[in-house]
């Protein structure tokens, strides 16, 4: 347990280390992909997000926009990127995976996804997409759990083969709100299931199978118990971006369930944030539960 505290303690630091390297270093091939654009976004998504940032959106309206995969999970999915878009980021990705850049991984289950702050990815890219785009959705359909509040993230792509990494075994997110958009390549099977939330969990827990759609997303609550099944062919590469809302998680840690004890952090540490008298509030970090 001690070597495990520690290599926890050093991987936010390791990790801005190899930012570092990569900014100094890494030639992108699609150097337009660190940047949002609203070409990169599927019309229906743009659409929804119009609906929701109106002035009289509510709920209701909103669930004519998007699939309710599961009402009483409140799992639901939307069309989120263009397939050309899906294209060009997993070629960038490919890119990078095959260059000499040091590489993180995502977390102690993906042993061949990419993190994408390290990429540089999230100062234009990720970070507009939450605050413009996915925050006036998640305000409508999860206000309770931390939706109308998300205030930083931890995105990661993870990427399942034959010959790499399978499947996923069952877990909560450390987030408030997951998007989990596919992003190809072509590959058969590779489910996602999803069972009680983890707060709540039953003797005999009632699985929801859900495929994924190349350029689709899955909007769930992080606390909602999931995996994926293995893959039996082909690529499968998925863009997962951990919400997390600052107000909620200062309360309780969604890893330990208890009161957090805070130190302070690089860059949105685990989400969680902490007054100074006088000064602006910082972020700081927990735990590296992953
Ligand atoms: O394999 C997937 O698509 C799900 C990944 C996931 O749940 C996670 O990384 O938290
Ligand atoms: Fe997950």
């Amino acid at each position: 347990i001690q070597e495990e505290v520690q290599r926890r303690k050093q991987l936010a630091h390791q990790s801005m280390a190899r930012k570092a390297i990569i900014s100094q270093c890494y030639k992108p091939k699609h150097p337009e992909v660190y940047v949002l654009q609203d070409s990169f976004l599927a019309p229906e998504f743009l659409e929804t997000v119009k609906y929701c940032t109106s002035q009289d959106a509510d709920l209701q309206g909103l669930l004519r926009c998007i699939d309710s995969i599961s009402a009483d999970k409140r799992i639901y999915r939307l069309p989120v990127f263009s397939k050309e878009f899906c294209r060009l980021f997993i070629e960038e990705l490919e890119n990078f995976e095959q260059s000499e850049m040091p590489k993180g991984r995502p977390n102690t289950m993906n042993n061949y996804g990419v993190l994408l702050n390290e990429l540089g990815l999230y100062e234009a890219f990720i970070t507009p997409l939450r605050e413009k785009y996915l925050q006036p959705i998640a305000s409508l359909l999860y206000p309770d759990c931390g939706g109308e509040s998300l205030d930083s993230h931890k995105a990661f792509v993870v990427k399942y083969s034959l010959h790499e990494d399978l499947d996923l075994s069952s877990h909560y997110d450390n987030a408030e709100v997951t998007l989990n958009v596919s992003l190809g390549k072509e590959f058969t099977e590779g489910n996602l299931y999803f069972g009680d939330l983890r707060q709540a969990p039953t003797p005999v827990p009632k699985y929801v199978e859900i495929e994924h759609v190349v350029s689709q997303g899955l909007l769930h609550r992080g606390g909602q118990i999931h995996g994926a099944l293995p893959v039996t062919s082909g690529e499968r590469w998925n863009l997962i971006i951990w919400m997390r809302s600052s107000a909620i998680r200062n309360q309780l840690c969604p890893m330990c369930n208890k009161k957090p004890e805070l130190v302070e952090a690089e860059e949105f540490g685990d989400g969680f944030t902490r007054s100074t008298e006088g000064d602006m509030p910082q972020t700081v970090d927990l735990c590296y539960l992953i």
